[in-house]
């Protein structure tokens, strides 16, 4: 079905996914992609890390499994917000982290840096860029960009659904770029309730299952690797809890940061969770430990879809009702990755590589990019060189540069890590590759 066709007949607010979007977002390539995309650190010496690819089919499950939960204790409530469409959730749960570009956060702040040194207003994040995959980038049919996505599922993955502000949270997230104002105000045109900015129920329903999945599986990975130490966190002195809490603490009242809860129920929400954690010794991968650490999480996933309830009302203050210490819990699950893992020194120094990676690919790209000799495009991938002489031959050379500049931003989030790693390597004289190697589409 064409994107106008999908409109809803007698034009009301309501819509939904059609089952193809699900799959159309699965069989591309931009989806196959985030196996090699990281989520937090990259997996070394046997370890098996969750990278950006499993996160998103853990979300999508999840999600499902969320959407059909409250259809099911909450059904005239669902009727009343006008249904909620669990296909609609898993569709924008597999999409979500479609824009993460390699090496993930990192880049993000690097590319967006660039774009904005560069006078591209809009710079760069990985919710936009999720968003103009979907509806730009992504090869599906001969007559249409993207993927031709139902307006339901594009609204659906508007996590933060308005365009980038001139300050303040609103410019820090947003949820498309200029160039896609088009295809965003296609899918808000969906949303009557609540105010501009609401997102409509599916899109919570979503943010809440990628909310749940990261702070559990990362707890998992980093238990398992080493560096959470829940045994030590769980023993009875209570001193490791101690130092972790005033850590956190003081890291907050350094950087500013705040929260909605007082430190003492955080701290007490805290202490509660770890009682639920059988965790008493550093993993070492036996068949007990495996089994404890499974229902742990498992116990902790369905604890958290469990004590989810659907409200009524306008949804400007959202439709989704969490439990008070399970949202304490989840905000203390995200502090134990901060403070253990991602604050490591070992991974702050791979970041401080990764994000010069990716800003001479940027540099390098860009300088070929805006260059008026098309021989100078050669170093780009095919599709990029495509791209930019079509934008030359419609804007012309010297009204160009922001799109330019755009098409290299994608060709280097669009890679994998290995082709960005391979890529930097050859244009920088690393190491040349080979003639025979192809360099990244
Ligand atoms: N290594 C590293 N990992 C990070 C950093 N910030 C977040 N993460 C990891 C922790 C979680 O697994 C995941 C959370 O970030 P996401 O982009 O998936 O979700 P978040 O809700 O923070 O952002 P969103 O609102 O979806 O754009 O990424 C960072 O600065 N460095």
């Amino acid at each position: 079905m064409k994107r106008e066709d999908r409109k809803h007949p007698d034009g009301t607010i309501q819509g939904k996914s059609s089952p193809a979007d699900r799959d159309r977002i699965l069989y591309s390539p931009e989806f196959r992609r985030l196996a090699s995309v990281t989520q937090v650190a990259v997996a070394e010496g046997g370890l098996l890390f969750h990278n950006r690819l499993t996160h998103s089919l853990k979300v999508a499950q999840i999600g499902r499994r969320l959407a059909e939960g409250l259809l099911d204790s909450h059904r005239e409530i669902a009727v009343s917000l006008g249904g909620i469409d669990p296909e609609t959730v898993e569709s924008a749960a597999l999409a979500h982290d479609l824009g993460h570009p390699p090496f993930g956060h990192v880049a993000e702040r690097k590319l967006d840096k660039l774009l904005l040194k560069e006078g591209v207003a809009d710079g760069f994040e990985g919710n936009p860029q999720s968003f103009r995959i979907v509806t730009k980038i992504a090869v599906q049919g001969d007559h249409y960009d993207g993927l031709n996505l139902a307006r339901a599922t594009l609204n659906a993955l508007l996590k933060y659904p308005h365009m980038r502000k001139p300050s303040g949270k609103g410019n820090k997230k947003w949820g498309a770029y200029t160039f896609e104002e088009d295809d965003f105000r296609f899918a808000r045109a969906l949303q009557t309730v609540g105010n501009g900015d609401s997102m409509c129920v599916e899109a919570q329903i979503m943010t809440w299952a990628d909310d749940i999945t990261y702070s559990v599986h990362d707890i998992e990975d980093f238990y398992q690797a080493g560096l959470i130490p829940l045994d030590q966190l769980t023993s009875k002195d209570g001193r490791e809890v101690d130092r972790f809490l005033a850590n956190v603490f003081e890291r907050w009242s350094r950087k500013g940061i705040t929260s909605k809860y007082g430190k003492d129920e955080l701290s007490e929400a805290f202490r509660g969770l770890l009682k639920l954690a059988p965790i008493q010794e550093p993993y070492s991968g036996a068949r007990r430990q495996q089994a404890a650490l499974r229902n742990f999480t498992s116990g902790l996933i369905d604890r958290y879809v469990g004590h989810t309830k659907l409200i009524e009302g306008d949804n400007s203050s959202g439709n989704l009702e969490i439990d008070k210490n399970i949202l304490m819990e989840v905000e203390m699950l995200k502090e134990l990755l901060w403070y253990y893992v991602i604050k490591n020194p070992a991974l702050a120094s791979q970041e401080h590589g990764q994000s010069r990676i990716i800003e001479e690919l940027f540099n390098i790209f860009a300088q070929a990019a805006t260059s008026n000799d098309s021989d100078d495009w050669a170093i780009l991938p095919g599709r990029a060189r495509e791209l930019i002489d079509e934008i030359v031959k419609l804007n012309g050379q010297n009204t160009s540069k922001n799109e330019r500049l755009r098409v290299v931003a994608d060709t280097v989030a669009g890679m994998t890590e290995q082709q960005a790693l391979q890529m930097f390597h050859r244009l920088t004289a690393i190491s040349p590759g080979s003639l025979f190697q192809p360099i990244a589409t």
